[in-house]
């Protein structure tokens, strides 16, 4: 068992390929082994999260994700615990694995009632719905229980999943668990940590209950999780120009700062040298606050030797250059009002997805809004399901797509996508997006390739905010600058 954290590239498993691998593990082992072994592991790590709880609710559905909570129901029982265990199932028709669970818990004593409890509890495990959920809503006693879960207000287990989140998207049901911790179980679930994932799981634990990595690994997974990049030392005997050049274009009149968060947000990623063409031509000449900016007419710039950072408070004038931009050889980054001219653009559209054929490095950084302007649907349908979104996308237009977002994800054609769990609500603020821009166009300039690129700007992005002091505002400059030491 392990607690998850952003050091590994996890696969992400959705209900298919996890009922996949379960078939093929429980074929290799005496029966219901494996629900003991979930029983097992979910009854240890109620004991770590709450070694003093003496009086502990078991909610058990009527699938097998109860069958999971019966079985750790009856380990609990065993080291002393006072276990309330209420049951939604049918001893006649449970699934048999679940039938078994309940005939060994019975046997060992333990009443198992159909009536919500009453009184304070330690702990409650939420094993009432895991990847069998269906997008109804909760009724009856489900919905009575989720509800008093919720209520206790104390520490909140859920197994496999918090009861109501879909694992495949990440989305709930109106009324759904609210867990402080989610073991997973044989797979890790993409819904943990994207759309309402990461506000409804908590701590995400992830026990293969046996599985090797390697049979994990003869299921093709949904998507992976973003992983610390390697930094690079650099070298040296290397100079700016092994850094490679950015040039933002945007900053329309009234928007220069989209522009310069951009920029700066370049410069403190480690570009060798920014350039900022702003769009409004009484604009600022020289930033005296980041004097080794360097200002140009849009018209001066050579687009072909540096990194395009393209729409950062561009408003709708960024139209008149996007031609220029996405027929340049350079690696390009398109971001906010580019993508809405975008959207709007026919002709735009394809002269984006010709690039693909040229293999130039392209990125696309919408928010959930603009993914819906790019794909033509409502941004409901966007955060519906964000993985099949982005890769949606990414393959609309041949290029790497970063949907922003809790639990960002980045795909691109041929690769399997991935998502990204550094960040927080600390991000939600005006301007953190164009340094998102700027840093993602910081890497492109480095020379990695734009899935690379994206990958490693979104984890440094959140990672930012994760280690933000809490006393200190989170504001886009100071996100852009590099964190609150570096001013
Ligand atoms: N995957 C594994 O390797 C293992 C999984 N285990 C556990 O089993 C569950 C999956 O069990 P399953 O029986 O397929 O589904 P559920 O228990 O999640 O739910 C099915 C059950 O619930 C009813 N239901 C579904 N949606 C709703 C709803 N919205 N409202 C009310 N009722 C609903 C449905 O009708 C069924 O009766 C997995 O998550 C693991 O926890 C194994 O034990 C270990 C190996
Ligand atoms: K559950």
């Amino acid at each position: 068992m392990q607690l998850i954290t952003p050091s590994f590239h996890h696969p992400l498993h959705g209900v298919e390929q996890t009922r996949q691998l379960e078939h093929a593990l429980a074929q290799t082992l005496p029966a219901h082994t494996l629900m003991q072994r979930a029983g097992l592991t979910v009854a240890r790590l109620a004991l770590a999260i709450t070694p003093h709880a003496q009086r502990i609710w078991i909610a058990c559905g009527p699938g097998n994700n109860g069958g999971d909570g019966l079985e750790a129901a009856w380990h609990l029982q065993q080291w002393g615990k006072h276990c309330v265990v209420t049951w939604l199932g049918d001893a006649g028709h449970a699934p048999a694995d679940s039938a078994a669970a309940h005939q060994k818990l019975t046997e060992a004593g333990v009443l198992i009632q159909t009536k919500a409890p009453s009184g304070h509890f330690d702990l409650c495990i939420d094993a009432l719905l895991g990847i069998g959920t269906s997008p109804r809503e909760p009724q009856g006693p489900m919905a009575d229980w989720i509800r008093l879960i919720n209520a206790q207000g104390g520490p909140v287990l859920s197994v496999d999943l918090p009861s109501g989140l879909h694992a495949d998207t990440g989305q709930t049901t109106r009324l759904s668990v609210q867990a402080s911790h989610t073991l997973s179980l044989l797979t890790l679930k993409p819904g943990l940590f994207t759309a309402q994932g990461r506000d409804t799981a908590g701590a995400i634990w992830f026990d293969a209950l046996g599985a090797e990595t390697h049979t994990l690994g003869t299921v093709k997974p949904l998507a992976r999780l973003n992983a610390r990049p390697l930094v690079h030392t650099r070298q040296h005997a290397s100079h700016k120009g092994s850094y490679g050049d950015v040039a933002v274009i945007g900053g329309a009149a009234g928007m220069t700062g989209a522009a310069l968060l951009a920029a700066s947000a370049a410069l403190h990623a480690g570009a060798g040298r920014v350039f900022v063409g702003l769009l409004d031509d009484d604009a600022l000449k020289v930033d005296a606050q980041q004097p080794e900016l360097m200002f140009r007419s849009f018209r001066s710039l050579d687009l072909s030797s540096m990194t395009l950072v393209c729409g950062c408070g561009g408003g709708p004038v960024i139209q008149t250059v996007l031609h220029k931009v996405l027929t340049s050889q350079s690696p390009v980054v398109i971001d906010a009002d580019a993508l809405n001219e975008i959207a709007k653009d026919s002709t735009l559209q394809a002269t984006l997805s010709a690039r693909r054929g040229q293999k130039l490095a392209t990125v696309l950084t919408p928010h959930p809004l603009e993914a819906a302007r790019l794909l033509a649907i409502s941004t409901h349908q966007i955060q519906g399901d964000r993985l099949a979104a982005a890769q949606a996308m990414a393959q609309r237009f041949g290029c790497t797509v970063v949907l922003k977002g809790s639990g960002t994800v980045i795909a691109c054609p041929e690769q399997t996508p991935v998502i990204n769990i550094t960040g927080n609500a600390r991000l939600a603020s005006a301007g953190t997006g164009d340094v998102l821009a700027g840093m993602v166009g910081a890497q492109l300039a480095a020379g990695h390739t734009a899935f690379d690129a994206a990958c490693r700007a979104v984890y440094q992005h959140g990672h930012l905010a994760d280690t933000w002091s809490p006393e200190l505002a989170l504001t886009a400059k100071q996100l852009a600058n590099g964190g609150p030491s570096c001013g």
